[in-house]
């Protein structure tokens, strides 16, 4: 089971590898069993006074050990290249795994999971071939080789041996499997405990302002005590069995040099009582083997539950998508066709939309916050397939374009933008890394990120921090902005593109985006109306639905949805509201 694991998890193409580990630890441990062996002979020998003959018999025990000692030397540089081996190969695969995965698998107790798994995770599976398994696999190989051996000596002994040892090694599996639902307990604790941290970490600002800090230390606290409790509670689970291995162990030595000894005592044959002798010092040298590997049982477990963790990473469904490019659409127009999406089983976030967003135009999605605007970019995205219904580009169901195909068409821009702790330029330069000089500075022009520019000591050269942490809420958006505008990509997605920036650079940006007009696809969500009323065509999203669509100035004289949330956002900035005729430029609002 464990071998089979290990087999699907280092990838068909290293099997070879795992073989002939596994072929060095069997010769290692048959070589072992068989120099054990060899000791009968000696001591039959010395007890009936051959010293000649135990002499004899010390030569082959001699080559023997130097042959165990060389095949166990093999048999651990072998674990250590399969280790090796496995490390870069796991890694790799979860790794390429998981970027075919859906952008919103990668939600926080997923991405913290999978971070354990990574680090520490992949460290305990590799500590199976490196230094688990040999001792595991020896104490079958090992005492099976020597009851094979005795029962030429005397069968009655290799029966009770061949009886005892499977006897020990259900107790030693029984005992693993008590610590099994412990070791999940105590991963699933250590995994919260984790997030925890993060979150308590990253939340001090929020727990601070409202004076919540002892809660948010208390739900720490709470993790960590629910991680000490199922520590305890392993330890509990699995030290009885440990203890009761140990003694069951001894317990079984006993009872066979007992039978041993009273087989000796009823055997008439004095040379037969020799061998018996022997046989006693034999098998109690096979005792250790088996206990031995009590003692690795908690990292064996370990580590099966984190190859159980990676099988489940593994297992996530990926992105339906064919692998090999196909051709390019001839035109960029989105089409959603009676799209249905449930975050959660009988939750719609959108329910039966359609809509087309004619190619090289500009689409906005407005509506109350929880409408479904967010979802149905993501689902244009590709974070999510829909329930039911298509997403269609240039006419071509988005799942018939290999994923990277996909997202070389879309550029974005979502809520929460991350940067990498590098510079300015090298974040910016991610969207197009072969952007020349006259394109990067439009870009920082349009999106105003010149004066931030200007303000950085190092200029574009300026580092970020990690998440872009060394600038402002506004600054980073512009910066995100700027990067997805450089990727020049036929479809922009823009999700509050720049809810963060002041009313002035907002009105700003919004006239450098409409510069794009013509050029991209663009879909558009502000909560900031004013940003959005040039749009060709503006979606209200009600509850998952389009209850209306429209420009500004049709929505405003239906005086439905849109004009009440126009009117809202009117009276909240106190400001005149005008007729639509007066409206039409859309600058006099
Ligand atoms: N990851 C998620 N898991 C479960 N439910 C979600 C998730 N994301 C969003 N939802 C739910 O789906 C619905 C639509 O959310 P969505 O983010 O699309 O709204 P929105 O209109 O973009 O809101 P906002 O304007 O506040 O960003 C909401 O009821 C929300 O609670």
């Amino acid at each position: 089971m464990l071998l089979m694991r290990l087999t699907r998890l280092m990838g068909k193409s290293h099997a070879l590898l795992l073989r002939h580990y596994l072929l060095w630890v069997f010769s290692y441990c048959l070589m072992q069993g068989l120099t054990f062996v060899l000791v009968v002979p000696i001591i039959h020998a010395l007890l009936d006074l051959r010293v000649d003959d135990a002499l004899m018999w010390l030569l082959p025990l001699g080559v023997g050990v130097v042959l165990t000692g060389y095949l166990h030397y093999r048999a651990a540089y072998s674990g250590f290249q399969v280790a090796a081996t496995l490390m870069s190969q796991l890694r790799r695969r979860i790794g390429d795994h998981v970027v075919t995965l859906p952008l919103g698998w990668f939600v926080r107790a997923n991405t913290s999971r999978l971070g354990l798994l990574l680090s520490q995770g992949v460290m305990e599976i590799l500590g199976l071939p490196a230094h688990q398994l040999t001792p595991l696999l020896r104490a079958v190989i090992t005492p099976a080789v020597v009851v094979v051996a005795t029962s030429f000596f005397d069968w009655r002994v290799a029966l009770c041996a061949a009886f005892l040892f499977p006897m020990l090694g259900l107790v030693y599996w029984w005992a693993g499997r008590l610590g099994r639902t412990a070791d999940r307990a105590v991963q699933t604790a250590n995994a919260q405990a984790c997030d925890r941290m993060v979150e308590f970490a990253q939340s001090q600002p929020v727990l601070r302002t409202y004076g919540k800090s002892a809660q948010g230390y208390q739900q720490f606290d709470q993790a960590l005590v629910a991680q000490s409790r199922a520590g305890r509670r392993q330890l509990w689970l699995v030290l009885p069995p440990l203890l009761l291995n140990t003694w069951l162990g001894q317990l079984a030595l006993m009872g066979l040099m007992a039978g041993i000894t009273w087989l000796v005592v009823m055997e008439g044959d004095a040379a037969q009582q020799t061998t018996l002798f022997a046989l006693l010092v034999l098998v109690s040298r096979v005792i250790d083997p088996l206990s031995e590997v009590a003692s690795y049982g908690s990292g064996i477990r370990m580590a099966s539950a984190q190859m159980e963790a990676a099988e489940n990473v593994l297992s996530q469904l990926s992105l339906p998508a064919p692998t090999e490019p196909v051709p390019l659409p001839q035109h960029y127009t989105i089409e959603l066709r009676d799209v249905t999406f449930s975050y959660q089983p009988g939750v719609r976030a959108l329910q039966r939309v359609s809509a087309t967003l004619p190619a090289n135009s500009v689409t906005a999605v407005v509506g109350a916050s929880g409408s479904g605007k967010t979802t149905l970019t993501k689902l244009i995205a590709r974070f999510f397939d829909p329930d039911n219904g298509v997403i269609a580009i240039g006419g071509i169901n988005v799942k018939s374009f290999p994923v990277m195909q996909h997202m070389n068409m879309i550029s974005q821009v979502f809520q929460d933008n991350y940067l990498f702790s590098g510079t300015l330029r090298e974040n910016l330069m991610m969207g197009n890394p072969a952007a020349d000089d006259d394109t990067l500075k439009n870009v920082l022009k349009l999106t105003r990120l010149d004066e931030v520019v200007q303000r950085l000591p190092l200029g574009l050269d300026s580092r970020v921090g990690e998440g872009g942490g060394f600038l402002s809420g506004g600054e980073r958006q512009r910066a995100a902005l700027a990067r997805a505008l450089l990727k020049n990509a036929p479809i922009l997605l823009l999700d509050e593109a720049t809810g963060a920036l002041d009313p002035e650079n907002q009105e700003a940006i919004a006239q450098g985006l409409n510069a794009l007009r013509g050029h991209c696809t663009m879909l558009v969500i502000a909560h900031q109306l004013h940003t959005i009323r040039n749009a060709d065509n503006i979606l209200v999203l009600d509850h998952g639905q389009i209850v209306e669509q429209g420009n500004h100035q049709q929505l405003l004289a239906k005086n439905g949805r849109y004009a009440a949330l126009w009117q809202a956002k009117v009276r909240a900035e106190g400001w005149r509201i005008v007729h639509p005729r007066e409206d039409q430029g859309g600058d006099n609002v």
